[in-house]
Parts: structure tokens; C-alpha cells; sequence
């Protein structure tokens, strides 16, 4: 069949698999074509509703260095870093790319964290995404929007490491024994970067908090 010679290498089915143990780890490059991620990075910039939140740290309130917004469905409660976050409800593009993620990781969502990163000074610190409302062996899909950064995985006993540059309108998985095995993180660096969009779409059952 002949491709669309605009974007030759536009296919949202190729998975790489990365070759690391104790975890499901799959990332599809060109998950968008190189316009849909242009046109979705310039739109959700602008009309998310992006706050900067508060953590308490060493009992100080603390500004997280990154900006965020939660949406989905009106039950998805969800706690996130000692932050009680109420979704808003799904926009029309969120929604759509939940559908599409959702294909691809042969799995269901009711919500996404939106973290916008400024620039090389906003950051994620090593954490895995195992709060008890995602339940066991959680499906956890990352779209990824504008500046290319650094993703970190670290295993938690073998200390295994592991980089993953997360590139313009790629979509990475994890799966399985992922979050229990590994942490992952976003490192600050000193280069002057673009802002980047990172979309977790997840699925919260608020009923399993403790
Ligand atoms: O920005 C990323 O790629 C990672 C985001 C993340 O780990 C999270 O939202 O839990
Ligand atoms: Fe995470």
C-alpha cells in the first residue's frame, strides 16, 4: 500500500519493545503524524487549564516545578502527591486521544494528568505510578508533545538504569510489573528547552484508596 509520502513514517502499529526485565515497556515512535502532534501541541499549550500546585515537603509548602491539570470522568478522584485533584471534565481533543490511546494499549482510561514542562528547570523526581486507586499492574500510557526530553527508568533492587528520549507525538507504555519494579523520572537540565506536554492517560478506581 502506498503511504502518504507528507508523513512516510506515520504508523501508530510499531511498537519497540524495550528489552528490560520485571516490566511491560512499549514505545511507538510516530504514535501522531508530525502535523497532528503540531497541532495538538499548539492547542492544548493554550486551552488547558494548567496550575502550578503546591506539595508539602519537609513540612514547607513547595511549588512543583512543572505545571499540571487533571480531567476525566466526574468519579476519577484522584490523590496525587498528598493533592487531592478533581478532574475536569474531558475536552473534545483529550477525549479523542484517550480513544487512541486506549487502542493501542488494548486498555480502558477514565483519566489523564497533563504535566506541562516549562522549560530544562521543570522536572519529575523518581517515583512510580503505584497509588492504590490505580490497583495492581496498572496500564499507564504517555503521550509525549513538543521539546524532547529525557526519560529516566531506574529498577528499585538491581538499580538497572535505563534512558528513553520522548520524542514529538510518540506514545510509551507501561504495563505489567512496571511501576512495581521500576521508578521512573524527568531530569532538570541547564539547556534552554521548549516546553514539553506529557499526557498519562490512567485509569483510577477511587474506591481502592486506603
Ligand atoms: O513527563 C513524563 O514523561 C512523565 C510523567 C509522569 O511520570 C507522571 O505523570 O507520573
Ligand atoms: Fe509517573
Amino acid at each position: 500500500m502506498q503511504q502518504s509520502s507528507l508523513f512516510p513514517s506515520a504508523s501508530s502499529d510499531e511498537a519497540e519493545i524495550l528489552p528490560l526485565p520485571d516490566g511491560d515497556f512499549r514505545y511507538f515512535q510516530h504514535f501522531l503524524s508530525s502535523q497532528e502532534a503540531d497541532t495538538y501541541y499548539k492547542r492544548l499549550l493554550e486551552s488547558l487549564a494548567w496550575r502550578q500546585d503546591d506539595i508539602k515537603m519537609y513540612g514547607k509548602q513547595v511549588k512543583i516545578p512543572r505545571l499540571q491539570a487533571w480531567y476525566g470522568d466526574e468519579d476519577a478522584l484522584y490523590q496525587y502527591s498528598g493533592l487531592d485533584l478533581p478532574p475536569i471534565p474531558w475536552t473534545e481533543e483529550l477525549h479523542t486521544l484517550k480513544v487512541r490511546c486506549e487502542k493501542a494499549s488494548e486498555s480502558v482510561f477514565n483519566s489523564v494528568l497533563a504535566n506541562c514542562y516549562r522549560d530544562g528547570q521543570d522536572s519529575m523526581a523518581w517515583h512510580s505510578d503505584d497509588e492504590p486507586e490505580l490497583g495492581n499492574r496498572p496500564v499507564i500510557a504517555s503521550l509525549s508533545l513538543g521539546q524532547v526530553r529525557n526519560f529516566d527508568l531506574k529498577h528499585r533492587t538491581s538499580g538497572q538504569r535505563h534512558r528513553l528520549p520522548l520524542e514529538h507525538g510518540s506514545l510509551f507504555i507501561m504495563a505489567g510489573n512496571s511501576q512495581t519494579h521500576w521508578l521512573h523520572s524527568l531530569a532538570k537540565t541547564t539547556k534552554s528547552l521548549a516546553p514539553r506536554i506529557n499526557l498519562t492517560f490512567r485509569l483510577v478506581t477511587p474506591s481502592l484508596r486506603r
